[in-house]
């Protein structure tokens, strides 16, 4: 299908990938689309299924798996997460640009696809600062925490490897990422509003 190029935001957990992308699909309602991905965490309070993730049991999500469902799946601090192919397709039927939130795996796997997205890793400004914000988020338990942060130092070295990323955009003040955000997809953006205009 042609359509807009889609986004992939990854990042380690709590560097503002979540916040980040709201916004956006806030500011630029009907440019932007949500690619809901299946996951078997428990939902946090105020999450809603069907909207930020398909909440499943590992039974549901491996069978989805085996069947061919997901365009790529990965094991993140202790649970599955998976894009299926008809979260993007959903999106991309509107001729909406697909944002993907995705771990450090989801961006390998996807490089093997022909997707074809824009890569953009959002980093916290320092691993004290980024411990300090999924703390104040209170929704991981200290292990989970733990989890997520050994995998942000893993994440924060891999995304400095030249040509991974179209951007990596450090999340110190969030106006000024959220505009650094705007700039790496201003092409798409103005592309997908122009073709509204016909
Ligand atoms: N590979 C892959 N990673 C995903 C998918 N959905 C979410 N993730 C990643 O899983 C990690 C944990 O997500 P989540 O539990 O929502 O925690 P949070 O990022 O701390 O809010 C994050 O790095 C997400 O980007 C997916 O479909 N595939
Ligand atoms: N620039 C920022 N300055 C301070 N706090 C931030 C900033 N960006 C995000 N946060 C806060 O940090 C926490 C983690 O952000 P979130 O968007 O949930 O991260 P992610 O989706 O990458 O896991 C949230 O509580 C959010 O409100």
């Amino acid at each position: 299908m042609v359509g807009p190029r889609p986004v992939v935001l990854t990042g380690p957990s709590g560097a503002g990938k979540s916040t980040l992308l709201k916004r956006l699909i806030k500011e630029f309602e009907g440019v932007f689309g949500f690619s809901v991905s299946h996951t078997t965490r428990n939902p946090r309070p105020g999450e809603e299924n069907g909207k930020d993730y398909h909440f499943v049991t590992r039974d549901v999500m491996q069978k989805g798996i085996s069947s061919g469902e997901f365009i790529e799946n990965a094991e993140f601090s202790g649970n599955m997460y998976g894009t299926s192919k008809a979260a993007v397709h959903d999106v991309q039927a509107k001729n909406l640009i697909c944002i993907l939130d995705i771990d450090m795996q989801g961006v390998k796997n996807i490089k093997r696809t022909d997707l074809n997205p824009i890569y953009i890793s959002i980093q916290a400004p320092s691993m004290e600062i980024l411990e300090k914000r999924l703390r104040d988020r209170k929704t991981e338990t200290e292990e989970s925490l733990q989890k997520r942060l050994s995998a942000a130092r893993i994440d924060m070295e891999i995304s400095q490897e030249p040509g991974l990323f179209d951007a990596v955009i450090i999340n110190d003040d969030l106006e000024e990422a959220y505009s650094k955000l705007k700039s790496a997809l201003i092409v798409e953006i103005v592309k997908v509003q122009d073709s509204r205009k016909d």
